[in-house]
């Protein structure tokens, strides 16, 4: 059928029919069909959507991210004609059912998505059936590779290229805010890449963006990292791996992520940017994404044998992740907190020894410590005052402003302290609770908001004693957390009485 063009600026890869049109075409809402420009030869698929009003029979709605594809003027007239649904619709099918991807059939999957041939319900699709029937190695290294190879690389002339990854689950994992400054001081070269938050409030890319922009190109990541020595970016701004943050996008409301799919997300991105030596921080405990210990074993196993395949020397971490890293969950709560210990504060413990500690893998597995003392030198670099320097010197390459202070990083205006209801000790400080918290007050996007916690695990406490405290710069959403809060119950104080049961008439 011949249609003239409408250009409208709607974000997604899809075309607006009239239902007159499409009747015609036999074509309906979430069907697909082929927009040809005979004038250049062009053709480009699209997600049809139908309207009886806002466009009249005869006219075809182009969306903005189809007519990059198909760069058609309003007004030209294109053929459109129904067109089949895509090869990795059967794939996502067969995994549905329990079967095994092939690489071909991986490689059509990330390709259809990454050419947004796969609609969201379709990429959701793909996510939860990954995640319900799992990947087995060989599907991982196809889905890394493919990943990879749908996207731009970094290629250094200098080696070592150091990197690191959490696999995330822990709320309050600022660690890269230190571990990258630190490795970067030390003279070797680390071009990380993080994405936005997936399970948790606040993901690295969500973090840095408080003290410079991160997105730049491939291109912009590699020339930075060789002028200052590291760089800390959003992955999904630079074309590196594109496939791995259109996925994350459709995990994060799920707050899911598929272990198969996560190992190649955080292999791609390391592979991508030319990893020679990667750490990687595996949180365990209650609440994470790897509950069990041994489970963590295996995951790292895993970890290092995808490495291997792809000419990566990985070491992996298990790191204690029943409690937050740190005192602070949420962008401003969270820079604030990693900047006053690249300052020079030693508190909190835990998020100065982890980093450390995840550091001095790093300089150990490149040779700028001996074995075992990895920690010690990356405490000297952090002691002396140079990995500070060097976060100076990243936030000025990235855009920022490299004289900001932790004291000039403030959360929301509005606020909420959760007190003990009676003296006792805190047992149990639930994280999947405080995400659920933080997001509720607005974190990531709203970079004010965020909970400090101010009695952690063990701490005693006496009644009325505040615990933690809920920020947010809208008092909606301060209203909404503390609304969710009282019945979430994240913090249990010993001897609190968690639910009544009442009497009830047996009949
Ligand atoms: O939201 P959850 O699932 O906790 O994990 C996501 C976070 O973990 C990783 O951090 P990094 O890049 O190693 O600093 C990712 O990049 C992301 O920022
Ligand atoms: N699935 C993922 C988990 C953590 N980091 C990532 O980049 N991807």
């Amino acid at each position: 059928m011949k249609l003239t063009v409408k250009l409208l600026d709607i974000a997604n890869r899809g075309v607006l029919l009239h239902s007159t049109d499409a009747r015609n075409m036999r074509v309906r809402d979430g069907d697909r069909v082929l927009v040809a420009d005979e004038a250049t030869g062009k053709t480009a698929q699209a997600h049809v959507d139908t309207t009886g009003s806002l466009i009249e029979p005869g006219v075809i709605g182009v969306y903005r991210p189809l007519n990059a594809t198909l760069a058609v003027d309003e007004g030209t007239v294109v053929v459109v004609r129904s067109a089949e649904r895509p090869a990795s619709l059967r794939h996502i099918k067969k995994k549905m059912d329990g079967g095994r991807f092939t690489k071909d059939e991986t490689v059509d999957i990330v390709r259809d998505i990454v050419d947004d041939i796969l609609s969201p319900g379709e990429i959701t699709a793909y996510v939860t059936a990954s995640y319900i029937n799992g990947l087995d190695m060989d599907e991982v290294e196809y889905l890394t590779r493919a990943t990879v190879e749908t996207g731009e690389r970094l290629h250094f002339t200098r080696h070592p290229i150091v990197d690191k990854h959490s696999i995330g689950g822990v709320p309050g994992n600022k660690i890269t805010l230190l571990i990258a400054p630190i490795i970067a001081a030390s003279g070797l070269l680390i071009p990380k890449t993080s994405s936005r938050a997936i399970t948790g409030a606040g993901g690295t890319a969500d973090l840095m963006e408080v003290l410079a922009p991160v997105s730049f190109t491939a291109t912009e990541v590699q020339q930075m990292t060789e002028k200052v020595g590291g760089v800390i970016v959003w992955g999904g701004a630079t074309n590196i791996a594109p496939a791995d943050d259109k996925i994350i996008t459709y995990e994060y409301p799920l707050r899911i992520d598929a272990r198969g799919q996560m190992i190649a997300s955080v292999m791609a991105k390391k592979f991508a940017v030319g990893a020679d030596l990667v750490v990687i921080d595996i949180p365990v405990g209650r609440n994470t994404k790897i509950p069990d210990p041994q489970e963590g074993r295996k995951l790292a196993r895993e970890f290092i044998e995808i490495g291997e395949r792809l000419g990566m020397r990985v070491e992996c971490a298990l790191s204690y992740g029943e409690s937050l890293v740190g005192h602070t969950i949420g962008p401003n709560l969270e820079v604030r907190e990693a900047l006053a210990v690249l300052e020079g504060a030693t508190e909190p413990s835990s998020l100065v020894q982890k980093s450390l500690s995840l550091s001095g893998i790093a300089l150990e597995m490149a040779g700028k410590a001996a074995q075992g003392q990895g920690y010690q030198a990356a405490a000297e670099l952090l002691r002396s005052g140079k990995a500070l320097e060097k976060m100076r010197q990243i936030i000025e390459i990235q855009g920022g402003d490299p004289t900001v202070k932790a004291e000039d990083i403030v959360p929301g205006e509005y606020r909420f302290d959760v007190r003990a209801p009676q003296d006792g000790y805190v047992i149990e400080l639930n994280n999947s609770a405080l995400v659920t918290l933080a997001r509720l007050a607005g974190s990531p996007y709203d970079h004010g908001a965020g909970l400090e916690i101010h009695a952690k695990k063990g701490t005693r406490v006496k009644k009325g004693d505040p615990i933690f405290t809920i920020y947010a710069e809208r008092e909606w959403r301060l209203e909404r957390a503390i609304e969710v809060g009282r019945t979430l119950m994240p913090v249990v104080v010993e001897g609190m009485v968690l639910e009544r049961i009442p009497h009830e008439r047996w009949v």
